[in-house]
C-alpha cells in the first residue's frame, strides 16, 4: 500500500478521483474464469478508454458464484493486469465476516488500493445503525487498507446519511457509493464531504454531481466501458470538460449519449443484467463470455434485439 492508516483519508482525497468502473468477470464455456480475456478488457479499458479504477469482483463481477480461492486469484489478477495504469477496490462483501476480513487482508497482502465492503443483509430490523456501525468498526479494526462503503437497495434497506457520516469518523473508510435517491446523497454530502469521498451510481447525474457538488470521484458500474469505444470517450470527454470548467461543452457531449443510453436499458431484460451487458461487451469487441448459474443467458431472440439497437445506436466503433 502506498499509504498507512493514518494517512488512508488524505491519499484517498489525492488520487481517488475520475471514473471507475466495476468489472464484470468474464467465464468461459466452461465456467472457468477466463482470465487472458480479463486481461485483454483491462488492457482496453485502461489504455483505449483511460479508465481511472476498478471494483473487482463485485455484485458486476459475480462473487457471488465464486469460492473464495477464485475471489482471492481475482484480486492478484486484477493488481497484476493494471500494473500500476489504474487503481483496484476490491469487492470483500460477504454476508460472513471472517469471510470479509480474510479478503480485505488478502487485498492488502496483494497490493489492491482499496476495499468496497457492501452493507450487509440484516435478518431483523432492530438496532440496525448500532449493528452497522460494529459492523464496519470491527472490519476497519482488523486491516489498514482504504475501505469504501456501498449502500445500495439490494441490501433491503439503505442506510441514513446520519449513520454514514458516522461512519465516516472511522480513520480508514475514505469512500462510499450511496446508491441512493438524489436528495439523500446530497446531504450525505453536506453532513461529511470533508471527511468522505461521496459517489453514486447513476451515470446520468455524474455531471451534475461534479458542477453542483463538487464531486471528483465517480463510483460507477459498467457504462465507462459499455457506452464508450477506442474511437469514442464521450463520457471521458465530458467528465473531463466539466473538471475544467467548460460545462455548456460538457452538457453537450453528455447529451449526445442518449440513444447509446436509451439502446442499452431499453434492450436490457430486468433479471439479466449480467449477460446483457456481457453480450453487449461481445459486440464491442471485448471479452464478455458466459455467466454463471443461477443467472440467466439471454435468448436468441433478446440477443438480436440488443443487436438491431446497438447498431443504431450511434456509437463510433471503426476508425
Ligand atoms: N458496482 C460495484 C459496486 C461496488 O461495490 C459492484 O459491482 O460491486
Amino acid at each position: 500500500m502506498k499509504y498507512d492508516k493514518k494517512t488512508a483519508k488524505a491519499h484517498s482525497r489525492a488520487t481517488m478521483k475520475g471514473i471507475w468502473a466495476a468489472a464484470l468477470m468474464p467465464f468461459k464455456d466452461d465456467l472457468s474464469v477466463d482470465e487472458d480475456g480479463f486481461r485483454r478488457n483491462v488492457d482496453h479499458w485502461i489504455g483505449d478508454l483511460k479508465i481511472d479504477g476498478f471494483f473487482i469482483t463485485g455484485k458486476q463481477g459475480e462473487f457471488f458464484s465464486m469460492s473464495l480461492d477464485e475471489r482471492k486469484r481475482s484480486f492478484e489478477l486484477a493488481v497484476d493486469a493494471c500494473a500500476g495504469r489504474a487503481q483496484t477496490i476490491m469487492s470483500c462483501s460477504d454476508q460472513n465476516m471472517d469471510v470479509v476480513i480474510e479478503l480485505a487482508k488478502h487485498a492488502e497482502k496483494v497490493g489492491a488500493d482499496y476495499i468496497v465492503v457492501h452493507a450487509p443483509v440484516l435478518h431483523f430490523f432492530k438496532a440496525q445503525d448500532e449493528t452497522l456501525l460494529n459492523y464496519y468498526r470491527t472490519i476497519a479494526d482488523k486491516v489498514d487498507i482504504g475501505i469504501a462503503l456501498w449502500s445500495h437497495p439490494d441490501s433491503g434497506y439503505l442506510m441514513s446519511p446520519q449513520l454514514c457520516s458516522q461512519l465516516a469518523d472511522i480513520e480508514n473508510v475514505v469512500a462510499i457509493k450511496y446508491s441512493v435517491p438524489r436528495p439523500m446523497y446530497k446531504d450525505l454530502t453536506r453532513l461529511a464531504g470533508d471527511r468522505i469521498l461521496v459517489s453514486t451510481a447513476s451515470e446520468e447525474e455524474w455531471l451534475d454531481n461534479i458542477v453542483e457538488l463538487g464531486w471528483q470521484l465517480y463510483l460507477c458500474s459498467s457504462p465507462p466501458y459499455l457506452i464508450q469505444t477506442k474511437n469514442d470517450t464521450r463520457m471521458r470527454q465530458y467528465t473531463d470538460l466539466a473538471f475544467a470548467g467548460d460545462i455548456d461543452k460538457a452538457r453537450a457531449v453528455r447529451d449526445s449519449l442518449d440513444p447509446v443510453r436509451a439502446a442499452l436499458k431499453d434492450t436490457r431484460p430486468a433479471e439479466k443484467p449480467h449477460s446483457h451487458q456481457k453480450y453487449w461487451q461481445d459486440l464491442l469487441g471485448q471479452t464478455g463470455g458466459r455467466v454463471r448459474p443461477p443467472l440467466l443467458e439471454l435468448t436468441e431472440e433478446e440477443k438480436r434485439a440488443t443487436r438491431v439497437a446497438f447498431e443504431a445506436c450511434g456509437l463510433k466503433i471503426a476508425d
